[in-house]
């Protein structure tokens, strides 16, 4: 059985703000995402029957429900007829923790399946599909770094310098919905010229999530407070996961390994390109 083995990335926020609401409640932001080393991985083999089939339960999501098998079946609609497949996902990423897992799942079903169902569909439309399955896929599907606008469908490809990052893990889920028709979530910062961006001007910035997440889950405050200590620590999506960057790996390796006993994380290294890149095509004559 032909069987395709598709990593899925998480991202970090590396800042996210918020400056405005769209008519059916969606928020504008601005934030840049960067691709890490360290995530899900999906299995998914070819089938004859036109099915598609999620071989394990997720923990608290239905099949319906399931970014993957949504991401095949949105796939399957555009394409018409096709094989089917089994999607197998190896979980490793906190769900609710603000890593993107849920959403890099669908973007690597999409990248897997253009390539095991020989689609040939190009980057620019997958984008489009990814966006109807939530505001992260598209990065995912975008694949580098990006500055990112809307609500997240508006990217542009920026390079930063290698760095390695300490990733703490509260034992809390946040739910985005949920933080972002919070009160008192301030929606109104000023929008930054993409044109003017540089990676020194990082430090000045900031997510504009954090200050609701931090009031409603003291988790994710002490986290913050800790890792502030060694470093810059943000806040990346709508929590809960918190991080800071470091130079080299020994530094944040050496970070790491004086956390408390009750607090988890890993290091993960920056990551330019998605390793799924080349499944989607930049040239759009090769749809035909
Ligand atoms: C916080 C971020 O992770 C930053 O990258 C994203 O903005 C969230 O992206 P996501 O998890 O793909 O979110 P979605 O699944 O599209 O949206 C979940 C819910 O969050 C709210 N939502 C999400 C994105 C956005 N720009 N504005 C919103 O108000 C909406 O109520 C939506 O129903
Ligand atoms: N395959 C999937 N993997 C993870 N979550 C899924 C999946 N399918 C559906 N979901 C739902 O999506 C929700 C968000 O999951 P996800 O892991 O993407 O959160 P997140 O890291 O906070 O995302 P973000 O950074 O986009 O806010 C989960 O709580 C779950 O209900």
């Amino acid at each position: 059985m032909t069987t395709l083995i598709c990593p899925a990335p998480a991202k970090l926020n590396l800042f996210l703000h918020v400056v405005g609401r769209r008519a059916d409640g969606y928020h504008l932001l601005q934030t840049l995402f960067r691709l890490i080393d360290c995530g899900d991985t999906l299995h998914l083999s070819l089938r004859e029957d036109g099915r598609i089939v999620r071989q394990q339960p997720l923990a608290g999501v239905v099949e319906a429900d399931d970014l993957c098998v949504r991401a095949a079946q949105l796939l399957k609609a555009e394409a018409g007829s096709v094989p089917g497949v089994n999607i197998r996902l190896e979980k490793r990423l906190p769900m609710g923790g603000g890593l993107g897992g849920g959403s890099s799942d669908a973007a690597s079903v999409l990248l897997g399946l253009n390539r095991l169902w020989s689609l040939g569909l190009p980057r620019s439309r997958l984008q489009e599909l990814a966006l109807k399955l939530g505001a992260d896929v598209p990065f995912f599907v975008f694949g580098q770094t990006a500055l990112a606008e809307g609500v997240g469908e508006t990217l542009q490809a920026v390079t930063l310098a290698p760095a390695w990052y300490v990733v703490l893990t509260p034992a809390v889920s946040v739910s985005t919905q949920a933080i972002f028709a919070h009160p008192d979530l301030t929606r109104d910062s000023e929008i930054i010229k993409i044109a003017d961006f540089s990676e020194a001007s990082l430090f000045g910035m900031r997510n504009d999530l954090q200050a609701v997440v931090c009031r409603d889950y003291p988790e994710v405050a002490r986290h913050l407070n800790w890792l502030g200590k060694h470093g810059i620590a943000r806040m990346s999506g709508s929590g809960a996961c918190v991080f800071a960057a470091f130079d080299t790996a020994e530094t944040a390796h050496g970070v790491l390994a004086k956390i408390p006993r009750n607090m988890r994380g890993f290091v993960a290294a920056g990551l330019d390109k998605h390793p799924l890149y080349d499944y989607a095509d930049d040239n759009e004559v090769a749809q035909s």
